[in-house]
């Protein structure tokens, strides 16, 4: 079956993107997809919707569907609205139905979108997590990691476990890539995976790398850059409200609101559009060709960004090609 795909980034965790119907095998599509790119990190699929102007699914590239990607909702969130002429819609994710908007851009040239992100939960059953039967693991440090780390455990819903670490632990990726793959693997603690972020403070605002379960090191990751930014306002580094999160892919603007015991949490940022594709999608991976028959400009923009940023990004982490 022939189809168009959009290769699409938000902070460059790229995605390609397919506006379809509701089928049981898209984790195949995302496994072929993969196998072919190595430069994407999984797949975004736009169904129709009963309840809003689209459903969004995600596809990590182990094939392992997500219940949600605040990087990729900005680049659906594009689509839409552009497709339906709108600048505000609401998408329907696996666990709720979330507002996004188009917002002034970040830069000149490019498209910038607001996505909700929600819901949250510290309840340790909902990412899940088994911890000393622990109900929840909120700035405690796991002693078999390490005795300065401050861990932090929250579903966005999606699993996130959030460590604070000194600049020193930052710099280099080998610790926090031991024990993701661990946590990622067999182990005692996460029966389903983790998505496993490191913390420091820079400036007035945060950086974040983030081992995506599912995929790996990726240069972004919009629901672990927001959860970061929670817990981050939650142990005083940063003040509540908008916090820049930088990562190796750029930056984005997250709004940590906090009523009464609920959190409102907004991820801000670009939906940049990369190259169009047509596909031929069958049972097996088939050698069929897969060239982009449209190569669009918007990320010579893009690069202008991080420039402009990159001093604050390059002191802890190379952006990978
Ligand atoms: N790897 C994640 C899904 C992708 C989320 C990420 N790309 C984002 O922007 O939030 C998981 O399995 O929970």
């Amino acid at each position: 079956m022939k189809i168009t795909l959009e290769k699409v980034h938000g902070s460059m965790n790229t995605f390609y993107m397919v506006d379809g119907e509701e089928r049981d095998d898209y984790a195949n599509l995302a496994l072929q997809l993969c196998a072919k790119d190595q430069g994407v990190d999984g797949l975004l699929v736009i169904l129709p919707s009963n309840s809003a102007h689209a459903k969004m699914r995600v596809f990590n590239r182990d094939g392992s569907e997500a219940s949600m990607c605040g990087n990729g909702l900005r680049c659906v969130a594009r689509y839409v609205c552009e497709k339906e002429g709108v600048d505000e819609a609401v998408i329907e994710t696996m666990k709720a139905d979330l507002a996004v908007r188009r917002e002034e851009t970040l830069m000149d040239g490019i498209e910038t979108y607001s996505v909700q992100i929600s819901p949250v939960s510290f309840q340790l059953k909902d990412l899940p997590m088994e911890y000393d039967n622990q109900t929840t693991l909120i700035q405690q440090a796991i002693p078999e990691i390490s005795e300065e780390i401050m861990f932090s455990a929250v579903a966005v819903p999606n699993p996130h476990l959030i460590g604070i670490v000194p600049e020193e632990i930052q710099k280099s990726p080998e610790h926090q890539k031991k024990w993701a793959e661990k946590f990622n693997g067999q182990n005692n603690y996460f029966s389903d995976g983790v998505n496993v972020s490191y913390v420091t403070k820079v400036g007035q605002g945060i950086f974040v790398r983030t081992y995506e379960r599912g995929v790996g090191f990726t240069n972004a990751c919009g629901t672990a850059m927001t959860a970061s930014a929670l817990i981050s306002c939650m142990s005083d580094m940063v003040p509540f409200g908008e916090v820049a999160v930088y990562n190796p892919g750029g930056m984005v603007k997250c709004t940590v609101n906090k009523s009464g015991d609920t959190f409102e949490l907004l991820l801000t940022g670009n939906a940049t559009r990369l190259s169009v594709h047509e596909f031929q999608w069958e049972e097996e991976q088939v050698d069929s060709e897969f060239t982009a028959f449209e190569i669009l400009d918007e990320q010579r923009q893009y690069e202008k960004f991080i420039e402009e940023i990159s001093v604050v990004v390059e002191q802890f982490a190379k952006r990978k090609e």
